[in-house]
């Protein structure tokens, strides 16, 4: 309720015309039956003239309905776009501050939902919220008074209707609480299992999977289909349930009246109106209660927003922290890191220092804490123990635009963004000029195949780069890598979709063009570091070896067999 606080702020104004709107159409509808009353009245007295009046107000008071209902929906529905618009905004700038472990926890495909579907929930919570709110409680209080005061001999059939009604409306809407919680959980759900599939269509495809993605799919979206089938069954129901009670009321109130009409024929107008006060505290509890409802649905998605709102990041930068031009050194001061909810450490115990300039190898088995030593050099997690420090800077004291400029990180898995290959080269420099795009594209190798299009760098991306192969977005990669020409480089397996001689291409224009780079090369392979000033080895999160080939190849064991066994296989062929 806090954030629809805050957010309905700004739009105080829209809210108080919308509300009003929504006051005066309740009173218009409260008032009608009167009129009617009283011209029934009149045509029972023939008195023509009043008649006349009396059709006069009537119409009038419907053009005022009309119009206030008009206006109301304009407001309600401005306010309540404005709200979700920023709402979404907030959530989106929020999640741009995250760390990578806040968004692991709780997950890309699950944010995305919690910004549009959630978002949609509070969006309609809102509009429902101007539209009923107000208008519900006017309208069950003023005609269940009206009602009274037309016919006060029948109040016990006032009370007893909604006594019912509200009963058994309570029963059925609880019931669809919880069928709401339900669904959201199933449309998250749903959205992760697609999500899935479609990025790992390569792989649904190739281990002919179709057959069981598409299963998996279909349970969920039965599942869903047959909860929603269920609330459906609930409405179809409720709807008659409560018409039988009021015609059961209805059906009470003529015969009561009926019986004493003859003495009594100003009854006659006075049951009509009766009746429609009658319908209207009919829909009002039913039309409240399933605003209920429909809120609850709402205030899940708003709790779940909140969540996302009320998330610190876990990693935050010094506003203070003087912006410096950092050298390339780093070093290591007995770091341990373990990831959020995990027991055991990726890394243990590293020391080392790296100068401006050097070519560090990494190697290491799959699993040994590679890249999580890589993400902890471009500060995307803080070390559990010990300390980072790049230009004799702790990273928890660096300022974030100063680590940025000075270090660049090709990630293991090219992602590129749509839109053109000057745009994504340009992310890691934005004030590149054409010259500069070119260069770094002729030191990743990506030049070639680029200057073979006609548009050349206005080439487009197209979404999830589909229309690029492997090889073709590591390059590409490594272009925007190098294109601000970073104090240090990590290249996390960059080349790893590359043939031999284009690694030895990239590697070669790296050590000519980038001199003063520092950069730390993760391989797999132990020939693409063999050129390494110092190759340092992990071993289960723990650095076992640091120094040149040779050294290593006299001091770790580890090394040597990881060495041999490459060679036997000739992968460092
Ligand atoms: N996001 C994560 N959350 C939890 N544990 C993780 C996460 N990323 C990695 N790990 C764990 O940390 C350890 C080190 O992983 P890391 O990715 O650093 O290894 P690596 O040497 O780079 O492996 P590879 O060569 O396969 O890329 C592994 O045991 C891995 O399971």
């Amino acid at each position: 309720m806090q954030i629809l606080k805050e957010h309905a702020k700004p739009y105080w104004r829209d809210i108080t015309f919308s509300i009003l709107a929504v006051i005066v159409m309740a009173g218009a509808s409260l008032w009608q039956p009167r009129l009617l009353q009283n011209i029934m009245n009149a045509i029972i007295a023939d008195n023509q003239n009043q008649v006349m009046q009396y059709g006069i107000q009537l119409l009038v008071l419907a053009v005022i309905g009309l119009v206030a209902g008009v206006i109301n929906t304009i407001f309600a529905a401005k306010v309540s776009q404005s709200i979700a618009a920023d709402v979404r905004a907030n959530e989106y700038k929020k999640i741009q501050s995250f760390s990578f472990g806040n968004i692991e926890k709780f997950s890309a495909g699950n944010l995305v939902v919690r910004m549009t579907n959630d978002v949609n929930q509070v969006q309609q919570l809102v509009m429902m919220f101007l539209q009923s709110l107000t208008r519900i409680p006017i309208l069950f209080v003023g005609a269940f008074i009206l009602a009274l005061m037309t016919l006060p001999r029948l109040w016990w059939i006032v009370v007893l209707m909604v006594i019912l009604i509200a009963l058994s409306s309570q029963m059925v809407f609880k019931q669809m609480g919880k069928f709401f919680t339900r669904i959201q959980k199933l449309i998250d759900k749903t959205n992760t299992l697609a999500k899935e599939n479609l990025q790992g269509v390569r792989v649904v495809k190739s281990f002919n999977q179709e057959q069981n993605e598409t299963t998996r799919f279909t349970e969920n979206s039965d599942e869903l289909t047959h909860v929603n089938t269920t609330i459906g069954y609930l409405f179809s129901t409720m709807i008659p349930m409560f018409m039988l009670i009021s015609y059961v009321a209805i059906g009470a109130a003529v015969l009561f009246v009926g019986r004493g009409i003859i003495q009594h024929p100003s009854d006659l107008a006075a049951i009509t109106s009766f009746i429609s006060y009658l319908m209207q505290i009919f829909f009002a509890i039913m039309i409240g209660g399933m605003m209920a409802t429909f809120a609850s649905r709402g205030f899940v998605s708003l709790a779940r927003i909140k969540e996302v709102l009320d998330t610190e990041p876990d990693l935050t930068y010094d506003a203070d922290a003087e912006e410096l031009e950092l050298s390339g050194d780093v070093s290591f001061k007995n770091v341990a890191f373990t990831y959020p909810g995990d027991q055991k450490p990726a890394l243990e115990n590293i020391s080392f220092d790296v100068k401006s300039g050097e070519m560090i190898g990494i190697v290491g088995a799959t699993g040994s804490g590679k890249t999580t030593l890589a993400q902890l050099i471009a500060r995307l997690y803080d070390p559990s123990v010990g300390e980072v420090t790049v230009g004799g800077v702790n990273l928890k004291h660096v300022n974030e635009k100063s680590l940025r400029r000075a270090v660049s990180y090709v990630l293991q898995r090219a992602i590129l963004f749509s839109g053109t290959i000057a745009g994504n080269l340009r992310q890691g420099n934005q004030g590149a000029s054409e010259t500069e795009l070119q260069k770094a594209a002729e030191i990743a190798q990506a030049a070639e195949f680029i200057n073979r299009y006609d548009d050349n760098f206005e080439h487009e991306v197209e979404e999830r780069s589909a229309n690029f192969s492997g090889g073709q977005k590591q390059r590409l990669s490594i272009a925007r890598g190098v294109v601000g020409n970073p104090k240090i480089l990590i290249l996390d397996d960059s080349t790893s979709a590359l043939d031999a001689r284009s690694e030895k291409l990239v590697q070669e224009a790296l050590d000519r063009d980038l001199k003063g780079t520092t950069t730390f090369v993760i391989a797999e392979k132990i020939s693409s570091v063999l050129h390494a000033d110092r190759i340092l080895v992990l071993d289960n999160g723990q650095l076992v070896g640091v120094g040149s080939h040779q050294e290593l190849l006299q001091s770790s064991p580890i090394y040597t067999e990881i060495y041999e066994t490459q060679k036997a296989k000739g992968a460092n062929a």
